[in-house]
């Protein structure tokens, strides 16, 4: 046989010594790549691990789920993470995606004489998740008087750290008379956020958007499930023992519509007068009555009326229409109204009956009967 110094050497098997000397010539290569890197600046646009860290444990403890009041964070089983929803970054109306831009706000230019400024909201959308939030918020934003966040700026729960003047840049910039707000849906089940609120400014004007809990949660559930595939049935989910018909309450999407329970901590802090309940299907079957009454509570002119509002059959949802624009209607992009997977009728019958000593309360503390039973 012929001797091939090439298939030979294919065979070499390097001495561990030389393996050793090996992986401490990449290590010291990998510094050196890293500290000519920092060298020219580029360091500066890593995200700094510590922040980063400290922000996600803040968002783990207060997060998304809703705690039972009074019990301890941990206590909410939360598979309904909403960070990843693209909602949460501000959603723009389907045809209008490709203008929306980066700044997310709906500020059109400053006056030269820098008469407009960021300010603190006045009023927020605290809630709830899967109520109807992102509609509320986008038929507001067609008001001339209102300056609004596109995305969720998640100050109160899980920024907070980053202090009130952060908070404040992300605010569009107003003119005087103008009124600034944004949304996010889990203040309204995070322990902490009426106390913080309070402390910023306790003439916050809060406006929570309420829908069926059995609805919700299971819109709730659909989110998660559009997300992550995989996850157990929402019958499984709901229940803490099925043969006893226990449901559980410490999975954030019943949780979340336990409402009445949530309220009491914000009646602790702001009169029942400054806040207003919207009802999540009346937005649907009645959006211009319901914008009616957000706008009086608002102290704003009705501006957004029947004219603005355009039903789109194949959707089931009202589009807007700005008729000065002569535009085709704009509906919500593809994250609102998806289609809810069937729900065993013997489960959504429990919860149903789970839910109705909550709603009444929650009725009787906000004056309002929601038909929900
Ligand atoms: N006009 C209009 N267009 C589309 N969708 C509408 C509208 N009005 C209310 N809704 C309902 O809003 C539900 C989503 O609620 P949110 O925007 O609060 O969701 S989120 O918490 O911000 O993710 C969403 O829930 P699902 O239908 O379960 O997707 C809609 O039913």
């Amino acid at each position: 046989m012929e001797y091939s110094p090439i298939s030979h050497n294919l065979h070499v098997v390097p001495s561990p010594h030389v393996k050793n000397k090996l992986f401490v010539f990449c290590i010291m290569l990998s510094l050196w790549v890293y500290m000519i890197y920092c060298c020219v600046g580029y360091c500066s646009t890593v995200p700094n691990l510590t922040t980063y860290g400290s922000a996600k444990a803040h968002r783990n403890d207060s997060e998304a789920g809703a705690q039972e009041p009074g019990s301890s964070p941990g206590a909410s089983r939360d598979l309904l993470n909403n960070e990843s929803d693209p909602d949460s970054r501000g959603e723009e109306w389907d045809e209008m995606r490709g203008e929306a831009k980066p700044s997310d706000d709906n500020a059109v230019s400053g006056f030269p004489d820098g008469s407009e400024s960021k300010k603190f909201p006045q009023a927020i959308i605290i809630g709830v998740k899967k109520g109807g939030t992102r509609a509320l918020l986008e038929f507001l934003r067609l008001h001339p008087d209102i300056r609004a966040v596109g995305a969720e700026p998640h100050f109160f729960d899980r920024n907070y750290d980053k202090g009130l003047e952060w908070y404040r840049e992300l605010m569009p910039t107003s003119a005087e008379g103008q009124l600034t707000m944004e949304k996010t849906p889990s203040y309204y089940v995070t322990k902490e956020v009426p106390a913080r609120i309070y402390s910023m400014s306790t003439d916050t004007k809060l406006i929570v958007v309420v829908r069926d809990p059995v609805t919700r949660a299971i819109s709730d559930y659909t989110q998660t499930r559009s997300k992550k595939p995989d996850i157990p049935s929402f019958e499984s989910l709901a229940f803490k023992n099925a043969s006893a018909g226990l449901i559980d309450t410490t999975w954030s999407a019943v949780q979340i519509g336990m409402y009445a329970k949530h309220l009491e901590r914000w009646l602790r802090y702001f009169p029942a007068g400054q806040l207003l309940f919207v009802s999540g299907e009346r937005l649907i079957s009645d959006p211009a009555g319901e914008m009616a009454r957000v706008q009086d509570f608002l102290g704003l002119k009705r501006v957004v009326t029947k004219s603005h509002f355009h039903f789109n059959p194949a959707k089931g949802f009202p589009c807007l229409k700005r008729p000065e624009w002569n535009s085709k209607p704009h509906c919500l992009g593809k994250t609102k109204g998806r289609t809810h997977p069937n729900i065993d009728p013997k489960v959504v019958q429990r919860l149903r009956d789970f839910y109705k000593p909550f709603n009444s309360e929650f009725y009787r503390m906000t004056g309002h009967d929601f038909g929900w039973d």
